[in-house]
This record gives structure tokens, sequence and C-alpha cells, in this order.
């Protein structure tokens, strides 16, 4: 505990007084940690140390010193900061491409990547349309009833059909089949937390010294319980054995089932595998070995978890936002609307290439990140090896968290109407986007950078397209203006709603 309180004043880095035990968490969990860090960052500069329970991080807002961290000293900084119950990141066998570090990582993510290739959105395209056009019979039917309602659940549901279904490789009918419970299984997860599960976390938080310990009462509790987690992913192994099994006839829709199974494992890869536990913890030297292209079962099941965690609540949340600030602009909303019309001749037939010419509407979702960054406490590091960022020095172990909120409201990066939503700053002809490289990081940076955001902007720009085609988005007497946000302890700071009301457009 001594260690703990002495850490950064050794370091000489200012920050909140800890309590003994807790560390800084009360206040991470009553305002949500990205929110937190706004404030702290007013109040002791842009570099400074706290405690997430028994955590230690640095949290810093200096974009050269990010720059350091995220890309130019990528080879100590390769880690990320971890949920302490997901299992040593090095040892255990269903690591994710989210959870790994190493050379363990740059396998997973060098074997992920081309999931998210152009060739490869336009396969799973058709899917996120058939979703899409299920929420604009939804919205059909609210436009009807002429009343508000939050429109922040639809886009929820709509988010988590599509990445459940191109995560568990199963076809729409059996995904939205009452009878399997793929869909209240997800929904269990992200929803009702188990309490039980909930408190080995905090525990693990709190006392970190005691991982193991805590992982193994969660792990020894879940056999007693059925977890919704577990359930399913015992249901998406057994998909994964069977479209295995069936992978040379298989002709229903492409999904990362399929994508993950060309690249399936071949008996032996685990000794390449064992070869990669060099140097985990230490500088990880990139190119040094020659990575195995292939996936096990275990592994297609862990990423397939993984980006259904990763993709669904940011992506809602995304759209949440940014139906929440056209609303609240309608001349910006008319100006993306005029673009749509103009540029697209076909609604029922929209094409990769319509989307990624729509110039307007990339600038409105990028504003929107800007204003609203979504997971940015994952935009983190781990120093696996002693090291120095600027002038300060950092302890092999030590996470370096990026205060993103207070970097995208910068006035001093982005101009006096900072907290203005003002798409047209991405303008290149108005020559007013900041030039470095860590000045917008909604998706992270350097290497380990969202792996799926070229498929969010994709289901996000696909959406709007549709929406704002047919409907006018507007502001009611029950729209809570501005936003009540929610912080959460562990990711995104979400709305805690947003009611509008959408109105069919005339000429549609
Ligand atoms: C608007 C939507 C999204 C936002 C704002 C977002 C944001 C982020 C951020 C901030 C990171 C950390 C990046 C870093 O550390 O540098 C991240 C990582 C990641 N995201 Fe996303 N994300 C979104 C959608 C998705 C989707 C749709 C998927 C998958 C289908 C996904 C999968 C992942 C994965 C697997 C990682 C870890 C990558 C790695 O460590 O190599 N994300 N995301």
């Amino acid at each position: 505990l001594n260690r703990r309180r002495l850490l950064f004043k050794r370091l000489g880095l200012p920050g909140p007084e800890p309590h003994w035990l807790l560390g800084n968490a009360q206040e991470l969990m009553q305002k949500g940690g990205p929110l937190q860090f706004q404030e702290w960052t007013k109040r002791y500069g842009k570099v400074y140390g706290h405690f997430a329970g028994g955590i230690p991080a640095i949290v810093t807002s200096d974009l050269d010193m990010l720059h350091d961290v995220f890309v130019k000293k990528f080879d100590y900084f390769h880690g990320r900061r971890d949920f302490p119950l997901a299992g040593n990141p090095d040892k255990e066998k269903t690591v994710n491409v989210f959870n790994a570090r190493g050379l363990r990582w740059k396998r997973l993510r060098t074997i992920g990547n081309p999931t998210f290739s152009v060739a490869n959105l336009k396969k799973l395209m058709p899917t996120v349309d058939e979703h899409i056009n299920d929420l604009i019979e939804k919205l059909d039917a609210e436009a009807a009833e002429g009343r508000s309602f939050d429109i922040f659940k639809l886009y929820q549901d709509l988010t988590l059909n599509v990445v459940a279904q191109i995560s568990f490789g199963v076809s729409k009918d059996v995904l939205s089949n009452p009878e399997n419970n793929y869909l209240q299984l997800a929904k269990k997860i992200f929803g009702q937390q188990k309490l039980i599960n909930n408190i080995f976390t905090i525990c693990s938080v709190i006392i970190p010294e005691f991982t193991p310990f805590w992982r193994a009462c969660a792990q020894v509790s879940a056999t007693f319980r059925d977890l919704p987690g577990p359930q399913l992913q015992k249901a998406i192994k057994q998909n994964v054995q069977e479209r295995r099994a069936t992978k040379a006839t298989y002709n229903g829709p492409v999904d990362f089932i399929q994508l993950w199974l060309d690249a399936e494992a071949e008996p032996g890869w685990q000794s390449n595998q064992e070869q990669m536990q060099v140097s985990q913890d230490a500088r990880m030297e990139m190119n040094r070995l020659k990575i195995e292209r292939k996936l096990s079962t275990d592994e297609i099941v862990a990423q397939s978890f993984a980006f259904l965690v990763a993709g669904f609540d940011t992506t809602a949340n995304s759209l949440a936002y940014v139906s929440y600030l056209l609303a609240t602009n309608p001349d910006k909303q008319t100006k993306l609307y005029e673009e749509i019309v103009s540029s697209i001749d076909d609604m029922t037939n929209i094409s990769y290439e319509d989307l990624m010419r729509l110039k307007y509407l990339d600038w409105v979702v990028k504003e929107g990140l800007r204003l609203y960054p979504l997971a940015s406490i994952v935009n983190s590091r781990q120093a696996m090896a002693d090291t120095t960022i600027g002038d300060v020095s950092v302890p092999a172990g030590m996470f370096v968290v990026a205060d993103t909120w207070t970097i995208h409201y910068s006035r001093e990066i982005w101009g006096d109407d900072a907290d203005q939503f003002v798409p047209e700053r991405f303008d290149p002809e108005e020559n007013r986007k900041p030039q470095h490289p860590m000045a917008w990081i909604p998706f992270g940076a350097g290497p380990r950078q969202c792996i799926g955001m070229r498929f969010a902007l994709l289901e996000e720009k696909l959406a709007l397209v549709k929406i704002i085609s047919k409907f006018e988005l507007r502001t009611s007497q029950e729209t809570t203006i501005p936003l009540k946000l929610k912080g959460n302890f562990a990711a995104t700071v979400s709305p805690t709603d947003v009611t509008i009301c959408v109105v069919p457009r005339s000429d549609y």
C-alpha cells in the first residue's frame, strides 16, 4: 500500500490523492472514467497519475507524448489496459486480439486485418443492409404514430443484430428465431451483468495483486451458474465446428466465421505459438518472427466474442449521438440530405462506392465522433519494459491512457468553436483540421487502432443515408437538451436517451 501511495510522487507526477484501498475508483465510478479524466486534466495539467482501484495509470492529453506511446515507441507499448478477469494475455489459450499483446497480438491482428478489406466489406454489406431495412420499418411505425421515441434503443437492436449475425455465423432467420437464444444471451451479457461477476471484477481492480485468485473464484462461481457468456461461447463453438464440416458447400451470407475459417489452423500451429511467447513481457521486435496465418477453433470463438463486445455498443452510441446532433442542427441535416439525394439515384441499391463518395456525410460522422468519442478508455497502452516518454520515466507494467475528451474539446487544437457541431471543419479546402495525427483519435492510433473502424463507418453511413433520405429527424418536447451523459467505469460514455421524432419527407 505504501508503494502504491508513493509511486507517482517518486515519478514526479501530480494527480488526485488515492484512497489507501480504493485508489481513485470512487471518483471514476461516480462520474465515468473519460469525464473524470477531463476534470483532473483541468486540475493537474496534461500529464498526471491516478489509481483505477489498485491499478496505476498515467493519463495524458499531450499529443506528442501520445504519438510516442501509440506510434513511435510501439515496440515498448504493445500491451493495452486489460480486463484482469479475461485471463493472462500471454498464456490464455483463447486470448482475443483486444486483450492480447506482444507477438500473440501481432499474429491475431495480422490474420484479422484482411477481414475488413474493402473486398470483404462489400461482401458483408448485404447483411448490414438487410438489418437497416428492418430498422427503417420500425421508424415507419414510429412516424405513423407521430410520437417521440428513444432512437438509441433502436440503434442498439440494429448494431447487436448486425454484429451478432456476422460474428456468430448464423443466418438472419436463425438469429431472429425466438426458439434459439442467441440474441437473448447477447443482450444478457450487455444488460444484466450478474452481481457475482461484478464483485470479482471489482476485487481484481481494487486488489490486482490477487488477480489469479479472483479469476479462480469467478471461474468456480461460473461452473455453478448458467452465465450467458460461456453459454454463448459454447453455441458459437458449435457453429464454427458445423461450418468447418460444411465449409466446401456453404453458400450462405458472408460472415466473420467464413472469413476466419479460410485461415483455419493446421495441426502443429501450437509450436509456432510457443515460439511467440518469447519476449512477451519485453520489447516486441515486430519483424522477428514469421507469422503463422492460421486460426484454431478456440481462437475463432474468441475473436467472434471480442468483435461482438467491441462492435455493438460503440456503433449504436455513435449513431445515437449523430442523430441527436442532426436533430438539433437542422441546417446541417438539410445539407446532408441534399448531398445524399443529389448523389444517389437508387436508394434500394446503394453501393460501397456511393457511400465513399459522400463527403459531407463523412464529415458529419467524424464530427460526431469528435464530440462524443466512444470507448475512449481503451485508448491505452501498457509499457512492457522500463522506458521514458518525453521527460517522464515510465516503469515496466505501467499503463498510459489518452485523455481523448480533453483533446477533442481543446480550443488550442480545434479553435474557439471546439464545443460546437461543425462538420465543415473536416473539409480539406477549409484547411481547419489540425495536422497533428493524435488530434482526432476516436478509433485510437498506431498499429492497434480499432480493427473494426471501416466496418463501423460503413454500417453507420449506410444507416444514415437510408434514414436521412426518408425521414427528417426532429427534436420534441421530450428531447433531453443538452444530452445527459452517463459515465461508465469500464468503457463508453452513453447518453441516457436520445428521444426525438421522425417525420417522413414529402418528396421521398
Ligand atoms: C463507432 C464505432 C467504434 C468505435 C468508436 C471504436 C473505438 C475503438 C477504440 C478507441 C479502440 C482502441 C484503439 C487503440 O487502442 O488505439 C478500438 C479497438 C478495437 N475495436 Fe473498435 N470501435 C468501434 C467499432 C468497432 C467494431 C464494429 C468492431 C468489430 C466488429 C471493433 C473491434 C475492435 C477491436 C477488436 C479492437 C482491438 C484492436 C487491437 O487491439 O488490435 N470496433 N475500438
